[in-house]
Formats: structure tokens, C-alpha cells, sequence
């Protein structure tokens, strides 16, 4: 004989019961089939019960009454309608004679609790009893067994009434006086019964707990040495971590009951706890099932451990948790004090769901249900008062609003560098741990973190364990200009690509310009945030109407907004050129997300902010890129770093790091305009939206300090001895347009440098150098025999001179500007991380 169980979800409407009647027609082997009340039922009977406290659970009621007489108009006939509504309607009045005595008494019992809950099983198992005979298609005679009668418990005290405790031998005896000794010899002796419900020793009405139809299955499967329990719902089994938190849950074919168990206690909602005692008692093997896809495997359960490779097998979570931690010198003196710690919360019936203790027992953090924070805190208070009064205890500490997050898997035990991957993954992703507990069978690590994280640490665990797992990474991106455009066109032609060979989702999340941000949110409240489409963020590029492209009062409102979000694997990307952007790098890096910039400001301003936004981001083990701050994608940084790290010294270094300078000095003849070719190089995107910043020397003043921090130097912008060969009324130029006029105005002068090193054979480059510790830049006439010279167009070269590279520098060459390069080294960047 079988068990076989159909949860809320199963039994919820008609298609689903035609569902159930297939699945159970095709068993060949004699059942019982355990039922839940239907979807939603026992809440709105928590509801009635609480409401009937002040005479206010009519409307509900109507609703319970209401819900149950159209289930029954759709499943049978109105022949055998009118069987089921009286049954409805007797309960129904008894339901309500029950609310009315609490309302009168103003007294809500959970023995009272318990027999208003039991309604939703009793009425589910008549109904489903009765489609299951007359539904036309696969008609299936099934006798009622009263679960109130047969599942006996021991619950004698008044707190046990919702959660009682088995009575195995009594049950036992109860069962098998009515089915009998099963044998598959007896056709049709098949038996429905209600789940959760159950008496005690009075013969009163008690409940198995929240989810306890599993356990009733569990039991009648014991009771019976059923050949297996199947467990039915609305998943493919248990999942590796909850679907409704997790993106891409895997199922898992195998499990022992042992890491079944754990899961299921740490919040795995697919299976209730207690079940696992009577089938494991017995070896009775256990199925979960998708009553949907029956076709697919599910989830087995037996006593074989280590039946996959996997070291871990799931992740769960339990919500609504407080850490309460005892703590004093009298807790490690004292003997006996742990023990009486958790005697005292044992009395207070309060449920430990895990403990943390230092090895010196002066301190013990345990872990309860939040509803239970206040009992146990006066508990403990009061039993400990006369030693908290001498000193040797502590008034208990409590943190509220936490939760539990278990790594479970029976082959943990062992798995070297394991737990360092579970801590790496949350803490790059800045989400502080509160506790830690591993229980002694190493199937399990437990980490308490706030509540506010658990889904982005489950995520975040969950993409570095389950390799198949496609990981998602939340960008936000600041400025949609010329290298904004570029980036996320390479964006959107990688993505799908990532997606396939590098298991990597690249999601936009947010966008801004200088005015606006962009999310895709449904709710004002930002609680669901989409990524965003192509079409979404050029159309806000575009400056067309979305109801969702907000105006900023200042930036910091979208560094507040990606904080807030608190996604996990977020990615700043800073596209611009702006001081105002930079200034948020700080913020960003200290809530943990990664920055990527092609903006040289942050990294050349102050000494010590280059090395502050550095050493933040190394300390909370994410990254702060800028490779493209200095000669756009060409690896010059990477470079730079890579020999220092392998023992190297750089001694000198002499660049044309300008691409736009280049291209201009390349372009100009003196033939044409000075002022178109800067016009020319600001269109086609090389120079800085102001390319006075350019002609200043400043982007390359800065270039060549972010080199030599780069190297080891501490120096500042000031440091760097600078020869303007622009006239001074150029540089004092206060617009754009300003410039231009200005340009033009002073023809002269850029004609005369030009002519001047035409005349000697020489081309006019804009060097910067670092040479002994000195930082200089200055426009220079570059003879041909000079390795600069032949620098065409836009192009940078950077030769490198350190202890290994004496004679020949090591030279880095290739164009050093332009939104497509500088957009896809800023992507690199990205990508870098992402594989880090
Ligand atoms: N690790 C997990 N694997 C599968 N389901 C899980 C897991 N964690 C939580 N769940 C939730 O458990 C639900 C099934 O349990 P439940 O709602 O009690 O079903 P039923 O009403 O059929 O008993 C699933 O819909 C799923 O959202
Ligand atoms: N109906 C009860 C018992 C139960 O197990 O339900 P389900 O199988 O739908 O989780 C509850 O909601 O707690």
C-alpha cells in the first residue's frame, strides 16, 4: 500500500482534482490519499479566528461558506451537489456557533484555535472524496478515514493544542483496526483522509502544526509500512533553494532524508519538518512530486547519504528570526549556566532554532522566532535577575529583523575552502553577518544576516555553487553620451552571448544623465525593479516621454536609489566626464558596489582620495576599475600592474597619451584652421565634451599623475611642470563656443609652432613624462629618428623603462581614444570583474 499527500495548491480546482483522479487511477498499488484543505483555507480560518475575538468574523465566514458551495457547483452535479451542501452548511453553523462563544467570551483559546482550523481539512476531504467517485472520467471509490478519530496525540497541556505531539502506538492501533493488515490482495480498499487534524488524549480537536498534512501522510505511511509516501505540490520537487526567492532553482533527483530534513527545518516550504521521522523510522521512501508535470522525476528521499557529487545540495532561508545573546563572567564560571539557559527557554516554550556559542561560554547567541523575542527576553531577565544584579550576567542583548540563511549538504563534511566561498560571495556584496553556526554533522552552516539581505544572499550563493546557474549582474550606468551609447550597444550585442558560453546576465538597471535617472519600476515604491530594454535607456537618451525617467534634485538621489536596491553583483559604470559623478564613487564602494570608470577625475584629484576609493574597494573585496582613464582600452594600467606585482621597478616613463591632442597636432597644416581640426576631434568624440580640458594639458596632466600612482608615486597635479602652448586667452576661455572664437582669433600662433617644426623636419606631439621621480608635460618638436613621430591620427604610445626594461622600454601602442575603444575597454572592465 502507498501514501500518497495533496497539498493546498493540488487540490484547488477543478483541473487540478481531474489531475489528482489521473494520478491516482494509475496506480497499481492500494492507497491512502491524505488531503489539505484548499489553497488559502486555513489563513482565512486564522483570520475568522482572530476577528471572531471581537464579534467581526461574519463577512469572512459568508466568504469560507461562499468559497466552498461554487467549488462544489463546479465539480459535481446537482445530484450530489446537495449531499456536500448540507455537509458545508452544518459546518459551517458549528464554525460560526464557535466564533460567537469566543466573541461573547472575548477568549481565544488555542484549544478553540486549533478546532476552528480543523474545518478547512474536513471539509477538503468530504469534497475531494466525493469528485474523486463521481467524476465521470477516472471514478475512484475511496472510503473516509476521520483523522480527528485515527491520529491519536499525547498533547495534554494547553500550549500543544496547535502543535501536537504523536501518540505512534495508539495511532498505530487505530489505523490498522480499520484498514486492516494491508495487502494488495483486497481491490478498491483505498482510503482518502484529512490532513493536519488529530485528537488528544481527551478526545479533543488538535492540529500537527502549520504544513502538518505532510506529517499525517508521514504517519499513515508508518502505520502501515506503506512502500512509499509520495508528497505532491506545485513543484518539481525540492528545489536547490526557495523558486520564489531564487532565480533558476535546480531540482534535486536525491536527497538523504538527513539533508532533507535540514532543508526542510530551514524554511524549505515543500516539505513540513516532522515528516521525515515516521518515514525514516521505517526506510520508507519518500517522493515529492509536481501534481502539474507528474511526468517529472521530482525529489527522492532515502537513507543513502552521499548520493550526489554535489558538496552542497540547497540553500534555505527562515525569515522573522532575533538573536537574543546571554552573556557575563558567570556564564563561564558558573557550571551548568548553558544548560539552564536554554531549561529556562524551554519553560518559556520557546523554540531555539539555532545556537552560537564561544568557545570561553561567556556568551551563547540563540536564535528564535521574532513573535517570541519579548517572552524570551523577560524570561531570561527575570530568571537571571540576582545575577544580573551581582554582575556576573549581562542584561540580555537582542537584534531584531534577522534571518537564517543554511548551506545544507551531506557532503560538506570535508569540503575544504568551502565556507570561505559562501562568506566571499555574501561579503562582496557588503552583507554583514550577524552569527554563525555549524552543526556538528557539518551538513549544515547556518549564517545569520539581516532580513533586509536574504534574498540577494541566497542569490548570491546560490549563482557560486550551482554552475549552471546563470549569474546575474545588475548594472548602472551614469552618462549616455558618445562612450554611453557605444557601451551599452556593446552590451546588447554581447548579452545573449554571455548569457550562452559565460552563464553571465548583464541586467541595465538603472541609467542617468545629468538631469534624470531611469528604473523600470512598476510601484512608485521601487520594491520591483525590471531591468531595463535597448529601446528603453536610447529612448531616454533621446529624451522621450517615460513616465518612469525621473528628475533628480541631485545625483546622490540614484546613488541612494542603487544603495536601496541593495541587488546583489551591482556594477557602476561612469561614462562621463563629470566631477559630480565621481564625488559618489565613495558612497558606491562603501555599500559595496563595484565601480567602472573611464572618468579620470577621482583618480587624479587628491593623493590620498586615489588611494582611500583603492583601498575601500580592496577591503570589502569588490573593485574600483579605471583602466580607461589612460589611453582608453589599451592595457596600460594592467600592464603597469602586472610588472610591479612580479618584482619589477618602473624608472621612467615617456607617453603620448593624448589621443586627442594627437589627432589634432596629426591633422593641423597650417594650411587649414587650428580651430576646425579641435572642432573636427570634438565631433568624431576624442576629445572631452570641453576640449579646452585637453588643450589645457590638464587630460593629460592627469593621465600621466594616474600613471605615475599607478607606478608608486605619490604625487599631485601640482607636482607636474607643465609649459601651456596655448595662448592665454584660449585657456581663460569660459564656454565652449568661447573657445572656439578664441581659437580662431589666434590662428597666428598655432601657424608659427607648426611652421617652426615643419621647417626643422619635426611633427608637434604633447610628451608627458615621468623621469626620476619628476612628472612633466610639454608640447615638443619629435625628430623623425624618434620612435614618436610615426604616432598617427589618434593613436597613444606609452614606453615603459623599469629594472627589467633598461635599454628598450616596453612600448604600448594603439589608438588611445574614441568612443568605440573607451567604451569597449570600459566593458573589459566590466567583464574583469565579472570573472573575478
Ligand atoms: N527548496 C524548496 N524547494 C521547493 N519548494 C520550495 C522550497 N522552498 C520553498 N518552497 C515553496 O514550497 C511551496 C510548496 O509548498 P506548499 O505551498 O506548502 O505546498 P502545498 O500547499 O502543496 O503543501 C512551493 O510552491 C515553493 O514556493
Ligand atoms: N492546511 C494546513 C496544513 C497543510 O499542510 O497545508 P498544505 O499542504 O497546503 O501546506 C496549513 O495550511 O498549514
Amino acid at each position: 500500500m502507498i501514501v500518497l499527500k495533496f497539498g493546498g495548491t493540488s487540490v484547488s480546482s477543478k483541473s487540478n482534482l481531474e489531475q489528482i483522479a489521473t494520478i491516482l487511477s494509475a496506480k497499481t498499488e492500494n492507497f491512502i490519499v491524505v488531503v489539505s484543505a484548499f489553497s488559502g483555507i486555513t489563513n482565512k480560518l486564522e483570520q475568522i479566528a482572530n476577528l471572531s475575538l471581537h464579534g467581526n468574523h461574519s463577512i469572512l465566514l459568508e466568504e469560507f461558506r461562499n468559497f466552498h458551495f461554487e467549488f462544489i457547483k463546479e465539480l459535481v452535479s446537482e445530484f450530489h451537489q446537495i449531499e456536500l451542501f448540507v455537509e458545508v452548511q452544518q459546518k459551517c453553523n458549528q464554525l460560526e456557533a464557535i466564533c460567537e462563544s469566543v466573541g461573547t467570551l472575548k477568549e481565544l483559546s488555542d484549544r478553540t484555535r486549533a478546532t476552528i482550523l480543523s474545518f478547512g481539512e474536513s471539509l477538503s476531504s468530504i469534497i475531494v472524496q466525493k469528485y474523486l467517485s463521481v467524476n465521470t472520467k477516472n471514478s475512484i471509490k475511496v472510503n473516509l478515514l476521520d483523522s480527528k478519530k485515527i491520529i491519536s496525540t499525547t498533547t495534554n497541556e494547553s500550549k500543544d493544542y496547535l502543535n501536537a505531539h504523536l501518540d505512534l502506538e495508539k495511532t498505530t492501533r487505530n489505523i490498522l483496526a480499520i484498514v486492516g493488515v494491508p495487502t494488495n490482495d483486497i481491490q478498491n480498499k483505498n482510503y482518502i483522509a484529512a490532513g493536519f487534524v488529530a485528537h488528544n488524549q481527551k478526545g479533543e480537536t488538535v492540529t500537527l502544526g502549520r504544513g502538518g498534512s505532510d506529517f499525517s501522510a508521514a504517519i499513515y505511511a508508518n502505520t502501515i509500512d506503506a512502500t512509499r509516501l509520495e508528497i505532491w505540490s506545485d513543484v518539481n520537487g525540492m528545489q536547490s533553494a526557495n523558486p520564489r526567492k531564487v532565480q533558476a532553482t535546480q531540482s534535486l533527483q536525491k536527497l538523504s532524508y538527513k539533508e532533507a530534513f535540514e532543508m526542510a527545518y530551514f524554511g524549505a516550504k515543500v516539505l513540513y519538518p516532522p515528516s521525515i521521522l515516521p518515514v525514516m523510522d521505517k526506510n520508507i521512501p519518500l517522493y515529492l512530486k509536481n501534481t502539474f508535470s507528474p511526468e517529472q522525476e521530482g525529489t527522492f528521499i532515502s537513507n543513502e547519504n552521499k548520493l550526489t557529487e554535489n558538496k552542497i545540495q540547497g540553500i534555505c532561508s527562515l525569515d522573522e528570526i532575533a538573536i537574543i545573546t546571554v552573556s557575563g563572567v558567570g556564564l563561564a564560571k558558573q557550571k551548568g549556566s548553558a544548560r539552564r539557559v536554554f531549561q529556562i527557554l524551554e519553560e518559556a516554550n520557546i523554540n531555539i532554532i539555532l545556537i552560537t556559542q564561544s568557545s570561553s561560554e561567556q556568551s551563547i547567541g540563540i536564535g528564535i522566532n521574532q513573535s517570541e523575542l519579548q517572552n524570551a527576553e523577560e524570561a531570561l531577565n527575570s530568571a537571571f535577575e540576582k545575577e544580573i544584579k551581582r554582575g556576573l550576567m549581562n542584561e540580555v542583548k537582542t537584534i531584531e529583523n534577522q534571518c537564517i540563511v543554511a548551506i545544507v549538504g551531506d557532503n560538506m563534511k570535508n569540503a575544504i575552502g568551502l565556507a570561505g566561498k559562501v562568506f566571499g560571495a555574501i561579503g562582496e556584496n557588503g552583507i554583514n553577518v550577524t552569527a554563525i553556526a555549524q552543526g556538528a554533522s557539518e551538513r549544515n552552516i547556518s549564517i545569520v544576516i539581516n532580513k533586509k539581505d536574504e534574498e540577494k544572499a541566497l542569490n548570491v550563493i546560490h549563482e557560486k555553487f550551482f554552475a549552471s546557474t546563470v549569474k546575474n549582474v545588475h548594472v548602472f550606468i551614469a552618462g549616455i553620451g558618445n562612450v554611453g551609447t557605444e557601451f551599452i550597444n556593446i552590451l546588447f550585442a554581447q548579452k545573449q552571448k554571455l548569457i550562452e558560453e559565460y552563464q553571465i546576465n548583464l541586467k541595465i538597471i538603472g541609467v542617468a544623465n545629468s538631469k534624470k535617472m531611469l528604473f523600470n519600476h512598476s510601484s512608485e515604491t521601487f520594491e520591483k525593479v525590471e531591468e531595463l530594454t535597448k529601446e528603453d535607456v536610447l529612448k531616454f537618451k533621446q529624451k522621450k516621454e517615460n513616465k518612469n525617467a525621473k528628475t533628480y534634485s541631485s545625483l546622490n538621489e540614484y546613488f541612494q536609489t542603487i544603495k536601496e536596491l541593495n541587488l546583489r553583483n551591482s556594477v557602476f559604470i561612469d561614462n562621463t566626464a563629470s566631477d559630480i559623478v565621481s564625488e559618489g564613487y565613495e558612497f558606491l564602494i562603501k555599500n559595496s558596489i563595484s565601480v567602472v570608470t573611464c572618468n579620470k577625475i577621482a583618480c587624479s584629484s587628491e593623493y590620498s582620495t586615489y588611494l582611500k576609493l583603492n583601498k575601500l574597494a580592496k577591503d570589502r573585496n569588490i573593485y574600483f576599475k579605471y583602466e580607461t582613464s589612460v589611453g582608453a582600452a589599451l592595457p596600460i594600467l594592467k600592464t603597469i600592474y602586472d610588472l610591479r606585482i612580479s618584482g619589477d621597478k618602473i624608472n621612467q616613463i615617456e607617453a603620448v597619451i593624448s589621443g586627442s591632442l594627437n589627432f589634432i597636432f596629426n591633422n593641423y597644416n597650417a594650411e587649414n584652421q587650428f580651430a576646425d581640426v579641435v572642432l573636427q576631434a570634438k565631433e568624431e568624440g576624442y576629445t572631452e565634451p570641453n576640449p579646452l580640458i585637453d588643450l589645457s594639458g590638464l587630460d593629460v596632466m592627469r593621465k600621466i599623475l594616474i600613471l605615475s600612482r599607478e607606478s608608486g608615486l605619490n604625487k599631485e597635479l601640482s607636482d607636474i611642470t607643465f609649459n601651456s602652448f596655448l595662448p592665454d586667452e584660449c585657456t581663460n576661455s569660459k564656454s565652449v563656443e568661447e573657445l572656439f572664437e578664441n581659437l580662431k582669433k589666434n590662428e597666428n600662433h598655432f601657424k608659427a609652432l607648426y611652421q617652426n617644426a615643419h621647417k626643422n623636419g619635426n611633427k608637434l606631439k604633447v610628451v608627458a613624462k615621468m623621469e626620476k621621480g619628476n612628472l612633466s608635460v610639454a608640447l615638443k618638436e619629435i625628430p623623425s629618428n624618434s620612435p614618436f613621430y610615426n604616432l598617427e591620427g589618434k593613436d597613444n604610445v606609452v614606453a615603459i623603462n623599469t629594472n627589467r626594461y633598461v635599454d628598450e622600454p616596453l612600448v604600448i601602442k594603439g589608438a588611445g581614444a574614441g568612443a568605440a575603444v573607451t567604451a569597449s575597454g570600459v566593458f573589459a572592465d566590466l567583464m574583469f570583474i565579472m570573472n573575478n
